[in-house]
């Protein structure tokens, strides 16, 4: 492969995608990342500072850094890690579309389930592929980013990202290839419906689900996606080790043994938080329509029960209307969700 077709191209330079290209050009890869105006000013300023709970720190120098907020940098990529909110998809592809060359592909590292199909509508079936992050990325400031929790990244079978995971994989981040994109991104899904209770209670992840009130809503949340994905046809995938079917009954368990049962789910330190949180934090919009949603639309089409799911998503967007968290309690999470 010749240097030209390993050039890689970050769409949306915040946390996962400074995260991820930040590792991928710590490790010698030429990366261009395409940022707003303000994040092209504070990573000129400040580079890349990489940190994470279980490893070492890595970084690239402003000097190093080729960042712009003209989408025009994306036509020297080959491989683009579309790495936008949910909600800012369609506006991004747009902006996007003029810049692709005919043979780049583009891998959307987004949660929920809808962005793949939007993108490929936008851009084309043939050049777009799933992937999935799971790990936590916190934005700090001045260029840093601190990844708080663990896993490997999962990407759609094909050569062009069989020759990203072994990118990835070289600069320090485990990553995978996987035949069912669509059943892993359910998975994730699962997962991220504790986003919005994280913005709810406003205290760090593993805090959160140190707290069987906070587990129990949570539980509620996902046994009403499992709910509603068995009866559409839809597996979502194990992410990590635990089987969806099992994760409402390890959720529910007493404290004492929920701290020996998961402890892989609790593998995390204690700045962990959700992306919805930092959403809160910094004034952006929740991707909450496109997570808590997406189960509710899905109920809603099979005739299955999300009171929970409704709930929640009603007092995250008063949260986001206030602009600051609830901060509740488990217990008066639990009461409000009737749960
Ligand atoms: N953060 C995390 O820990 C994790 C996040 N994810 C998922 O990854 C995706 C990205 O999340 P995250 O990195 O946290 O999001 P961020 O909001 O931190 O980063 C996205 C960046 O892209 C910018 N952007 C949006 N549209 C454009 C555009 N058209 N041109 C240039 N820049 C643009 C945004 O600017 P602006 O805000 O001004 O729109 C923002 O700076 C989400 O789907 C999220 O759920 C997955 C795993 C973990
Ligand atoms: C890693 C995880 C699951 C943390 O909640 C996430 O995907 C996010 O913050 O959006």
């Amino acid at each position: 492969m010749t240097d030209e077709a390993d050039t890689i191209g970050v769409f949306g330079a915040g946390a996962i995608g400074c995260y991820v290209g930040g590792m991928l050009a710590a490790s010698g890869l030429t990366v261009h990342f395409l940022g707003r105006e303000s994040a092209v000013e504070t990573l000129q300023q400040h580079g890349l500072t990489l940190t994470r709970f279980d490893g070492p720190q890595a970084g690239v120098p402003s000097s190093k850094l080729k960042i712009s907020s003209d989408p025009a940098v994306i036509s020297k990529c080959d491989l683009i890690l579309f790495c936008v909110k949910s909600q800012s998809t369609p506006e991004a592809a747009v902006d996007l579309a003029p810049h692709l060359k005919s043979s780049a592909k583009v891998i959307s590292l987004q949660n929920g389930v809808g962005n793949v199909k939007a993108l490929e509508d936008a851009l084309g079936a043939e050049r777009v592929f799933a992937g999935m992050v799971p790990f936590n990325v916190l934005s700090s400031g001045e260029g840093r980013f601190h990844r708080a929790t663990a896993g490997n990244i999962l990407l759609a079978d094909d050569p062009a990202t069989r020759q990203l995971a072994q990118f990835l994989t070289a600069a320090g981040l485990t990553a995978e290839t996987s035949s069912d994109m669509d059943a892993v991104l359910w998975g994730k899904l699962l997962l991220n419906l504790n986003n919005a209770l994280n913005v709810l209670s406003d205290v760090p992840l593993v805090r959160q689900l140190s707290d069987r009130d906070y587990r129990t809503v949570l539980a509620a949340m996902v046994k009403e996606a499992l709910v509603a994905t068995s009866k559409a046809g839809i597996r979502p995938a194990a992410i990590g080790r635990v089987q969806p079917w099992l994760i409402p009954h390890i959720l529910r368990l007493p404290d004492w043994l929920f701290m020996r049962v998961a402890q892989s789910m609790l593998a995390m330190d204690d700045k962990a938080r959700s992306s919805m949180w930092d959403d809160l934090q910094k004034n952006r919009q929740p991707e909450i329509d496109y997570l808590n949603g997406a189960i509710v639309r899905l109920a809603e089409e099979m005739g299955t029960p999300a009171p929970v799911n409704r709930k929640v998503i009603e007092l995250v967007k008063d949260a986001f209307g206030n602009g600051r968290s609830p901060a509740l309690s488990g217990a008066a999470l639990r009461q409000m969700a009737a749960v």
